[in-house]
């Protein structure tokens, strides 16, 4: 496999060149203008089997097809395709801990066996599905009843980062395939997000889901302990716990040493990282909203998109061409951050996701070699909803200093098609107006034209004039799925893991591992058990 430094490639070298002598000529209007092929170049559409299909434009990027060839030769030369191969084989390319990366195999609908130390994990992954869909089954159907044989009406997930992040994304952006269930989220140590909770609950009906890979996380764990201090309160018998705390987590000691039935233990592998564990247990906050069949959709859906991943070739590979464009952006154009903008107020949760997802994955400065990087890694990740970003942030896009490359993404139809459709067609508008402007701008004399019309005088337009004025260039990705589906989701949500995992191929670091987070763990162990000793 190649170790070479990334900036001493040769289609580095190439990029770098062709950067410093086109940068001034990549002008998206000028190259639309002499192009009118550009679209269908840059864009490519992947169909699904029922929920139609999925578009990546990417047009409207400082690139032309010279840029792509490199670009697409750099991730050869870096070995993306066999790493990628690597990867769905089970392969421990998590190498600092020793660990394959086997996210795929939980949404691995074929069953196809993946070997780890020689043994097929597909068996293992389906009992827990199997144990997943008997349990939503029991609780959906009112058959799980609580310690005064009342049904469950509210369910509430205790956890943290990938634990909390990725349940709580999907069950809101999928809430209009809730089947009944109030589900609540509780992540942090500041009690006051376990108390505004329990205000809502009642300890008769509710359901606690403790997840935590671990189960040594201390926000997770401090969380649960009250959690359950409440319930016992109420419930004044130990026997009542079985029937209101699971738990969702790779270690069955600290379970049992918690005091949950481990017949109510979801289990999981090491191979499954935090930030990509919504496809496994962890997701059972998820097949309780939406019940199981949609939770199965759902990873139907992103066993699609790995399908397409593994098989197209990059140049037409969704994640891969994402990823190569925001290589060229981080480290030929400088830009500091990409912006994540759901033109879709059920996604209202996906940018936060994927700040974990890419940031702690790619957040990272040491080379699979143990040296340094002279490169950018991973970018800040950031974003809104449109269109409360329109008026918030979007000025700085069209008109800051920093270039932000930024995703929008999109579904044709909405779930909610109140006074006739009118709220989705504006919506749309304004995600294709927001992409346009930012890619025309607008130059002085369209500015000038505008102000003269107002009738304002030579010296007030003079005045105003340079405000008015927009540079455009500014790149964007479009998305557009036909629908906000289980299936469309687990496709969108699985394209942005192939695409971080490509980038961190390409810049040769560890995706999946996460020492960054433990550093500020120990120290505040440290702080919390001096404070605690001294209280005593
Ligand atoms: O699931 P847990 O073991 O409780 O871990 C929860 C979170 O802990 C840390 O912050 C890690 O960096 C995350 O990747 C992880 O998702």
């Amino acid at each position: 496999m190649n170790s070479a430094s990334l900036t001493c490639e040769e289609q580095w070298k190439a990029l770098e060149d062709y950067y410093c002598k086109n940068k001034d000529n990549l002008v998206l209007k000028e190259l639309f203008k002499d192009d009118p092929e550009r679209f269908n170049t840059f864009s490519i559409k992947l169909t699904t089997p029922t929920d139609g299909d999925i578009l990546l434009d990417y047009s409207k990027n400082r690139i032309d097809c010279h840029v792509m060839e490199k670009l697409i030769n750099l991730a050869k030369a870096r070995n993306v395709e066999e790493y990628r191969d690597m990867m769905f084989k089970g392969s421990k390319i998590n190498f600092t801990e020793d660990r394959a990366v086997l996210h795929i195999a939980l949404r691995n609908r074929t069953n196809d066996p993946i070997m780890v130390d020689n043994k097929d994990v597909m068996p293992e992954v389906n009992a827990v599905l199997n144990h997943m869909k008997e349990f939503t089954n029991q609780v959906l159907s009112g058959q799980w009843l609580g310690y005064t044989s009342k049904k469950i009406t509210d369910i509430v997930n205790i956890g943290i980062g990938g634990s909390d992040l990725g349940p709580l994304m999907v069950t809101e952006a999928l809430k209009p395939y809730n089947k009944g269930l109030n589900v609540h989220f509780v992540s942090n140590i500041d009690g006051t997000h376990l108390a505004e909770v329990l205000k809502k609950v009642n300890s008769e009906t509710v359901l606690f889901i403790i997840a935590s890979k671990t189960f040594t996380t201390q926000e997770t764990i401090t969380n649960a302990t009250s959690a359950k201090k409440w319930f016992l309160a109420q419930a004044k018998d130990e026997g009542a716990v079985a029937k209101h705390f699971v738990a969702l987590s790779t270690n069955t000691p600290k379970v049992k040493e918690f005091g949950i039935d481990t017949n109510n233990m979801f289990g999981f592998w090491d191979w499954v990282g935090g930030r990509y564990s919504l496809w496994s247990a962890i997701g059972l906050s998820i097949s309780l909203s939406i019940g199981f069949e949609n939770f199965q959709n759902l990873l139907e859906g992103a066993h699609f998109l790995d399908n397409h991943f593994r098989t197209a070739p990059l140049h037409e590979n969704v994640p891969v061409l994402l990823a190569l464009l925001g290589i060229w952006y981080s480290n030929f154009y400088g830009c500091e951050t990409h912006a994540l903008l759901p033109y879709d107020q059920y996604l209202h949760r996906f940018a936060a996701y994927f700040q974990q997802g890419d940031m702690e994955s790619n957040g990272k400065y040491v080379t699979r070699n143990g040296k340094v990087v002279n490169y950018n890694t991973g970018p800040i990740v950031w974003g809104e909803p449109g269109t409360n970003g329109q008026h918030a942030f979007y000025q700085l896009i069209h008109q800051g200093t920093r270039t932000v490359p930024a995703d929008f993404i999109a579904p044709v139809l909405t779930h909610n098609p109140i006074n006739d459709g009118i709220h989705h067609n504006i919506l749309l508008a304004n995600f294709l107006a927001q992409t346009e402007a930012l890619m025309m701008g607008k130059t002085e004399g369209q500015a000038k034209a505008e102000l003269q019309k107002q009738g304002l005088s030579e010296d007030c337009i003079a005045y105003l004039l340079p405000h008015k004025v927009f540079q455009g260039n500014r790149p964007t990705n479009s998305i557009l799925i036909k629908k906000l589906t289980p299936f469309t989701l687990g496709a969108l949500i699985a394209t942005y893991e192939h695409k971080i995992f490509t980038q961190g191929i390409i810049w040769g670091i560890n995706s999946f591992d996460q020492w960054g987070v433990e550093l500020g763990k120990q120290k505040s162990f440290l702080i919390v058990y001096t404070y605690i000793s001294l209280r005593k």
